[in-house]
This record gives C-alpha cells, sequence and structure tokens, in this order.
C-alpha cells in the first residue's frame, strides 16, 4: 500500500487525486494538506502545513497541487525527510525545481509533470516532432478564469520543446514592433522565442493550440481537458513510478509506457 498525503486537498485538481486515490487498489490517502480546510473531520486528517503533516503521519508520497507562491516550501519540507513528490503545481523554473531536488534525501525523488493527461504530452511529443519543418510557431492556451499563472506550465514546456527543436531556420514573424500603442501585448509573449498567447474564460477546462507555419501551410495541433478526470490516470501513474527513482524527473512521458 502506497501512503499517500495531498497538498492542496480541498481545491479543484488535489480533491479529484483524493477521489482518484482512494478509489485504487493499490494506495490511500493518508492525510491532506490545505491552510483553510485543516482540522476537517473526515476520512482522514487535513493539516495546514506539510512539515505539520509529515511530523504526524507516515507519508511515502506528497502530491502537490497547490499555488505557485507555496510549492516550493512544500518541496522544501518532504524532499529532504525523504518523501518522494509527484508535483503538477505549474510556475517553478527549471533551475528552482533542481536545486529542490539536490536537497531530496538520497533515493528520494522529485517528479514534475506540466500535464498529467496523455493527450497534452502526445500534443507536446507531436510539436516536437513538426517544429524542425516550419520556420513559424505560437501557441494558443486556453483555461478557467481562476488560473493562477500565465502562461500555463504546458504552454511553457511547449515552447522549450520546439525551441529546441527548431532547424536555424527560424522566420522573423511580425513582433513587438508591429504591436499598435495601447495594445501592447497583442502578439502575445515571448518563451524561448516562441509568441505563447493566453485566453482565460469561464467555460474552458484546459485546451492548447500549437501553430505552425511555412510557405502556403499551416499546421494546428490541438489538445482539451473537459473534465479533471483527464488527469487522473496520470498522476496515479506518477504516485506508482515515483518510489522507483532518484532526483529530478520532468514529464509524464518518462513513465508512459
Ligand atoms: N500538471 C497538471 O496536469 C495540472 C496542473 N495544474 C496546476 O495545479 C495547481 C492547482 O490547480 P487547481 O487545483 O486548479 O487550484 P485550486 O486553487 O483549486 O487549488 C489549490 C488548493 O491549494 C490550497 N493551498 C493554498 N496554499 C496551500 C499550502 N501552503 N499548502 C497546501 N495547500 C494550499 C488552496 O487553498 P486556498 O484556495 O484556500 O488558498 C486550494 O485549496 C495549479 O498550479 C495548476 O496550474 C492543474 C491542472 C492540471
Ligand atoms: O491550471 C490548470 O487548470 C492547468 N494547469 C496546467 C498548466 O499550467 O499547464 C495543466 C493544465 O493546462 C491545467
Amino acid at each position: 500500500m502506497i501512503n499517500v498525503a495531498v497538498a492542496g486537498c480541498a481545491g479543484r485538481m488535489g480533491s479529484a487525486v483524493v477521489d482518484a486515490v482512494t478509489a485504487a487498489d493499490d494506495m490511500q490517502v493518508v492525510c491532506g494538506i490545505d491552510p483553510h480546510a485543516a482540522g476537517d473531520a473526515g476520512a482522514f486528517p487535513v493539516f495546514a502545513t506539510v512539515a505539520d503533516a509529515l511530523e504526524a503521519v507516515d507519508a511515502d508520497v506528497l502530491v502537490d497541487f497547490t499555488q505557485p507562491s507555496v510549492v516550493a516550501g512544500n518541496l522544501a519540507a518532504a524532499l529532504p525527510a525523504g518523501v518522494d513528490c509527484v508535483v503538477g503545481t505549474t510556475g517553478l523554473s527549471n533551475e528552482t525545481l533542481g536545486q529542490l531536488a539536490a536537497d531530496a534525501a538520497p533515493g528520494t525523488a522529485l517528479f514534475y509533470a506540466p500535464n498529467f493527461t496523455t493527450g497534452a504530452v502526445l500534443m507536446m511529443e507531436f510539436a516536437k516532432a513538426a517544429a524542425p519543418y516550419f520556420p513559424e510557431a505560437e501557441v494558443m492556451e486556453f483555461h478557467h478564469c481562476n488560473k493562477k499563472d500565465a502562461p500555463s506550465g504546458t504552454a511553457v514546456r511547449t515552447a522549450q520543446l520546439i525551441a529546441e527543436a527548431r532547424s536555424p531556420r527560424v522566420s522573423e514573424a511580425p513582433g513587438r514592433e508591429t504591436e499598435m500603442p495601447g495594445a501592447e501585448g497583442a502578439r502575445g509573449a515571448l518563451v524561448e522565442g516562441v509568441p505563447v498567447h493566453a485566453v482565460r474564460s469561464m467555460g474552458y477546462v484546459a485546451s492548447q493550440e500549437v501553430i505552425f507555419g511555412s510557405l502556403g501551410q499551416t499546421l494546428t495541433i490541438r489538445h482539451d481537458s473537459w473534465d479533471r478526470t483527464s488527469y487522473m490516470p496520470g498522476v496515479l501513474l506518477g504516485i506508482r513510478s515515483v518510489g522507483e527513482r532518484e532526483g529530478l524527473i520532468v514529464g509524464l512521458e518518462t513513465f508512459m509506457a
């Protein structure tokens, strides 16, 4: 039985993780961490901080779906204590993830996936495959309006993968110099040289399009998450896999067969 602590257990993703772990035969939720829900009576104890939780319960894995501003502190409490971490919270740079993993106890792993859906992983793989053949690439991402970070972690990772895979022949697509006064930002944010556009609206869960262009043609790769259950098989795969690993691991593709 894998003992799982869920940080952000009262949130949109955290509550879905609690349901998915509870429904699985080989793992159980031993506690939650969520400041405003701390002390709630329920199927498991809820603590205000990761440090409080790890003093009170024996957890094998910490799953974190919290906020960009708090995830680093949670990991800094769990990793040196030898608790493997499965992280979906976006907004941390690769450099910060590396520093946190360097402070982990021996044999302990930090697994971060900017997106736990198989479809988004494939979208990024397809974008990586297309990038050398198209001089132009832009990312459009669409999320619910309560999202706390822009651009999304998935969009940032996609831009990084495109930048790494590009041939030297990247086009000079019209940029900031074409933005009209009072409409600065119209061409998006440049992430690793790739324009990224973030849409926030009620109605979306999470969607992304990657648009490639070359002479007389475009190629659009699109993924949609319509429901947060789409992330759960990937999160459970991470929980089951992380115990055999050590150090920093980025991307669900590492564990996909
Ligand atoms: N990698 C992936 O596949 C996915 C990643 N995400 C990412 O997951 C994160 C969470 O998203 P979502 O569930 O929508 O957000 P929510 O705001 O719904 O949930 C976050 C929860 O964390 C709580 N919280 C705040 N501070 C702490 C703390 N110090 N310790 C523990 N819990 C805390 C919040 O409480 P309160 O509201 O009271 O502040 C809230 O209940 C985001 O970064 C998002 O980008 C989301 C979907 C998929
Ligand atoms: O906040 C969200 O909802 C999501 N966040 C992740 C991201 O930033 O890419 C994953 C998915 O897009 C949903």
